[in-house]
């Protein structure tokens, strides 16, 4: 296993975690701008995360891969959208606090953001967020999440929270996402009106914005075309958003392709109906779990349980 530093270009620097195997080898890309994963291959050297071909330089936040929305999700706040960590130069973390030992990760790279005086104008609080980027020796990847407190004046504060995972699809028609049927979801394009989930699969057939609450620790993602189902897993973080701008929306986005949303599902697991709130000196950690399995679907046969549960 090895990691090393690609480029460092106008303090931009691109880390790549590559796994040796027989035939091929595993790559993921990660950019410190936003503490960002933007690349995840299988053993073919197929990409599993989607970014745009149009997606824009910093300092605006880049369109794919896992940006990280901290300390705000969406609008819900006084700041920018989705908050600023995700345009934020992070840094490398030599010296992080330990980790309970996981015998299945095989490389892993921890990464800080501390805020910045201007970040302390806008959002009043001191705090140390860590992040572990984590592969796992069948190239799953794990993206945990420690956010401590350090104000020195007391004070708590509350934030939201998600990893906007951007999911590569081969035709977002022929997906269906299972494990989120019958929970209760808000619409973000009904004024964040609360609805209760059919009892089917979630297929797509127009724009979607929702915030499933309470949503299981696993989620399945099941491309059709590709026979491959992206298994997410969660810890710490009680919500799933699920997004695809579809057409119109799309042809609106500066930084996205026309088309593009074809080719993309976000599915964010995240703490958004309820803030969560740290004290002074205390942490709180989140964990997101990615892998990629062949599955054999064909419309009508597959069991989602044996997709949820192995
Ligand atoms: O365009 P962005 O700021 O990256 O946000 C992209 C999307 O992120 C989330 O999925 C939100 O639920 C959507 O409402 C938002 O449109």
């Amino acid at each position: 296993f090895f990691l090393f530093l690609k480029s460092k270009i106008r303090g931009y620097c691109w880390i790549h975690i590559s796994r040796r195997a027989p035939v091929s080898c595993r790559i993921r890309t990660i950019r410190l701008f936003g503490g960002q994963v933007t690349s995840w291959k299988n053993d073919h050297g197929e990409e599993l995360l989607f970014v745009s071909s149009k997606a824009i330089k910093p300092p605006k936040p880049f369109r794919g891969g896992i940006p990280i929305c901290f300390p705000q999700f969406g609008t819900q706040g006084n700041l920018e959208q989705h908050g600023f960590a995700r345009n934020r130069l992070w840094a490398i973390d030599d010296n992080p606090p330990p980790l309970p030992v996981n015998p299945a990760i095989k490389a892993f790279v921890d990464l800080i953001l501390k805020p910045s005086e201007d970040d302390l104008k806008m959002w009043p609080h001191s705090f140390e967020f860590r992040l572990r980027i984590a592969l796992g020796a069948g190239g799953d990847l794990s993206l945990t999440s420690r956010i401590r407190n350090t104000n020195t004046d007391g004070r708590p504060f509350s934030y939201t929270f998600a990893f906007h995972t951007y999911f590569s699809v081969s035709d977002i028609s022929e997906v269906r996402v299972e494990g989120l049927e019958t929970m209760d979801y808000l619409d973000n394009m009904k004024g964040k009106e609360r609805f209760t989930e059919q009892g089917d699969a979630i297929v797509f057939e127009s724009e979607v914005d929702k915030v499933y609450l309470a949503a299981p620790s696993k989620v399945a993602i099941i491309d059709h075309d590709m026979r491959r189902t992206f298994v997410v897993t969660k810890e710490g973080l009680p919500d799933a958003v699920v997004w695809n701008p579809w057409d119109k929306k799309a042809k609106a986005m500066q930084d996205f392709g026309d088309s593009e949303y074809k080719h993309m599902l976000c599915v964010e697991p995240a703490a958004v109906e309820k803030p969560i709130t740290l004290k002074p000196g205390e942490e709180w950690k989140g964990r997101l779990g990615l892998s990629a399995v062949p599955s054999s679907y064909c419309s009508g046969q597959l069991d989602p349980l044996k997709v949820l549960h192995g």
